[in-house]
């Protein structure tokens, strides 16, 4: 996030709001990446049938919430990266997008 003090997007999340909804995600398999602001996982699956299952099951809230993943899948492994592009960093959106993608995969 910048500290700048530029125009954001509303939901930019502030320091606290951030930390709270951050904490949860980083205990659960998220990283902050380093050099840019964005969530990033790892998720695997016991193959690429149940990869791609879920990657489609994803986009299809992503697509409804117009907020989109950064991802790529190589045969049961996707590796995900959320960052809000109009924000420049992280936003509600990514947490959002972030939490639905855990719940999908349980
Ligand atoms: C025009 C359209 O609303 C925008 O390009 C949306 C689409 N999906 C998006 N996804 C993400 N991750 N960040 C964005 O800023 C974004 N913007």
């Amino acid at each position: 996030m910048t500290d700048k003090n530029q125009k954001t997007p509303q939901d930019m999340l502030e320091r606290e709001a951030r930390e709270e909804a951050l904490a949860p995600l980083l205990d659960n398999g998220w990283r902050l990446d380093e050099g840019r602001d964005a969530l990033s996982k790892r998720f695997e699956f016991k193959n690429f049938v149940e990869a791609f299952g879920w990657m489609t099951r994803a986009a299809i809230w992503a697509e409804k919430w117009n907020h989109h993943p950064e991802w790529s899948n190589v045969y049961n492994r996707v590796d995900v990266t959320l960052t809000s592009h109009d924000a420049g960093g992280l936003t509600q959106r990514d947490v959002k997008l972030a939490r639905k993608m855990d719940a999908l995969n349980s």
